[in-house]
């Protein structure tokens, strides 16, 4: 743990033992008596919350902060140490310090000629490299010069992965669905994701799909992820029943895994246990964490084989953008650390435990469901980097729907009942524009009517005086107030492409980075995710041994294995009940 001290002696380890901290504490009850209804009042004070690269405007004015407050949180940022970390961060250091790793997924979208370094090696063409042969291969099997095992196109990809493995490709792929060049050059194509071990995830990934013109593509970091390669199991059985040695193709297993087969990994021994053959393996390395990967082969495998590799090089380039972004400009006009430093006030000074990611885009939804990954396992942690218990929780849960979705839905909530900060994400043009005849506004006018108003509701509300003025009766009045005081931030896109979709994934992966290293802690490993898989394990073991001892005992399972399996005793009685019931019967006649 070297590196943890190396890393941690830039700032205070222990940041809540600062007198950065200390003061941000009284600042936050004094700033208790202040109602958001009147901070927007003043001008000078929204306008100078407002911040902006390329087009990307974000506006905090709607936060519980004054500038007194922002200069207390750069202040605190400065005692975390958080720019020589974030230098750190760019130069390889390892800041993953509990598996010893540097933390260097910018480099994955670093162009040809920038120079990233790791370990002493410039990491940059090897990248490359890398998405020069994706480059290749994508535009083989989109031009049909890489075929199936009977020589038809392959027209359909399903990629296979869990987690960080599968979440950041599939935001990417909705993002772009119908984003106009990445809708045309998708056409005729198909990406679907396969990602729960539940076998009716596998039914809706197959549905309507040929083995004749379809590619599997297995991505997993490690290659050893049970729901993953139980899935890629199951998935190689599908295509060896239609087109294997006893099929009509009559073709070896070896040649239909070989040409419908291919993998991401940075274990690339294991690929080829698995029968797949190198030119199919696209690999990465162990400095990308799996939730920090979708600009490795991990996402640009399926994303270039649907959108054409052009499509993905501009995504690269836009994360590569605010990458820079986040390197060079200074903390006070910079877009990842004020999303960063507002979420730790929130959390750490406010209480705001949870926050909601609310994009006004149908095309952004599955942007929150990643986001969550990148957040909360990054930065749901109990210790510092040096294992100091936290005395306060870390991470928020991060939660979110695309607007106007989400006001019919749990936007009552954020209104009268608790307290959810929120990330409001527009776009200024539509990717699908409608305007009709006789209509008020066009389509998209009438989305972002709601992404304009609803920040403003959450932060004045309504209060009893207005009701009444309003002539509301009295026994409705309390029903009908709104507290108001609920902060937000509103980050306005100029449209959702490619690049700018690369942009935001970069804003909110460093976001997340910021508050781990103002924290101080580890936030790119993932111990938090075992336990539950060593005790699956032992699950596992004795739902086998029972169905076997059941298959030589005529049907009946002997309970005795569950009894002798160590479970405590609620689980032996939930298995046992798993375990005697009959299918077609119901939980009465069982
Ligand atoms: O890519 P792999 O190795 O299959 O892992 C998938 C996911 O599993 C996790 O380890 C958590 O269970 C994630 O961090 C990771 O993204």
């Amino acid at each position: 743990m070297a590196a943890a001290a190396a890393a941690t002696s830039a700032g205070a380890s222990r940041i809540w033992t600062t007198a950065e901290w200390a003061a941000l504490k009284t600042h936050a009850e004094a700033i208790g008596s202040t109602h958001l209804r009147d901070l927007l009042d003043d001008e000078d004070r929204s306008i100078a919350m407002f911040a902006e690269h390329t087009g990307i405007v974000l506006d905090y004015s709607r936060q519980r902060v004054t500038v007194e407050t922002m200069g207390k949180l750069h202040d605190l940022a400065r005692a975390a140490g958080l720019e020589s970390k974030i230098a750190a961060m760019f130069s390889g250091k390892h800041l993953n310090v509990t598996e010893d790793r540097a933390v260097a997924h910018a480099a994955l979208r670093a162009p040809k000629g920038t120079t990233f370094t790791v370990d002493g090696k410039d990491v940059v063409p090897d990248v490359n490299a890398v998405l020069d042969r994706v480059e290749a291969f994508s535009d083989a099997v989109r031009s049909g010069k890489r075929t199936g095992v009977t020589g038809k196109p392959l027209t359909d990809v399903v990629s296979i992965g869990i987690g960080g493995s599968y979440l950041g490709p599939e935001f990417v792929f909705e993002a772009l669905r119908h984003e106009g060049d990445a809708a045309s050059a998708a056409e005729g194509r198909r990406l679907r994701f396969l990602a729960n071990v539940d076998p009716v995830d596998v039914a809706r990934a197959l549905e309507g799909l040929d083995p004749e013109t379809t590619l599997v593509v297995v991505v997993s970091k490690t290659f050893t992820t049970a729901e993953t390669m139980l899935n890629a199991r199951t998935l190689r059985d599908w295509l060896i029943r239609s087109l294997g040695p006893s099929s009509s193709t009559a073709k070896s297993e070896k040649e239909v895994v070989a040409a419908h087969v291919i993998a991401v990994s940075a274990a690339v021994d294991k690929c080829r246990a698995f029968g797949i053959e190198d030119d199919a393996i696209f690999g990465f390395w162990d400095w990308v964490g799996g939730r920090y990967s979708v600009c490795s082969s991990v996402g640009v495998v399926p994303l270039a084989l649907q959108y054409s590799f052009p499509i993905v090089r501009q995504f690269l380039d836009g994360a590569h953008d605010m990458d820079n972004h986040f390197r060079t400009t200074p903390l006070e006009r910079n877009l990842p650390v004020l999303l960063g430093l507002l979420g730790v006030w929130n959390s750490s000074f406010l209480g705001h435990g949870s926050r909601a990611i609310l994009p006004y885009s149908q095309a952004l939804l599955r942007f929150a469901a990643h986001i969550q990954q990148v957040d909360m396992e990054s930065n749901g942690k109990r210790v510092t980097v040096d294992g100091d218990v936290l005395p306060f929780e870390a991470g928020e849960i991060n939660f979110g729907e695309p607007g106007t979705n989400g006001q019919h839905s749990f936007y009552q909530l954020i209104h009268q009942g608790r307290v959810v900060p929120c990330d409001f994400i527009g776009m200024c043009e539509s990717q699908s524009p409608v305007y009709m005849k006789g209509e008020v506004v066009a389509n998209h006018d009438e989305l972002m009517s709601n992404f304009f108003a609803q920040p403003d509701a959450l932060a004045r509300g309504k209060t009893e005086a207005e009701l009444e003025e309003a002539g509301v009766p009295a026994e409705l009045r309390p029903h009908k107030v709104f507290p108001g005081n609920r902060p937000s931030s509103s980050l306005l896109l100029p449209r959702l492409n490619a690049f700018t979709c690369g942009q935001l994934l970069s804003l909110y992966e460093h976001r997340t980075a910021v508050q781990g290293f103002v924290w101080n802690v580890p936030s790119f490993d993932q111990w938090g995710v075992e336990l539950g898989k060593v005790l699956a394990s032992h699950v596992r073991a004795t739902l086998s041994d029972c169905r076997k001892g059941a298959e030589s005992a005529g049907g009946r399972v002997d309970m005795s294995t569950v009894d002798s399996a160590g479970f405590v005793p609620s689980t032996s009685a939930l298995l046992k009940r798993y375990l005697r019931h009959e299918s077609g019967k119901d939980a009465h006649t069982a």
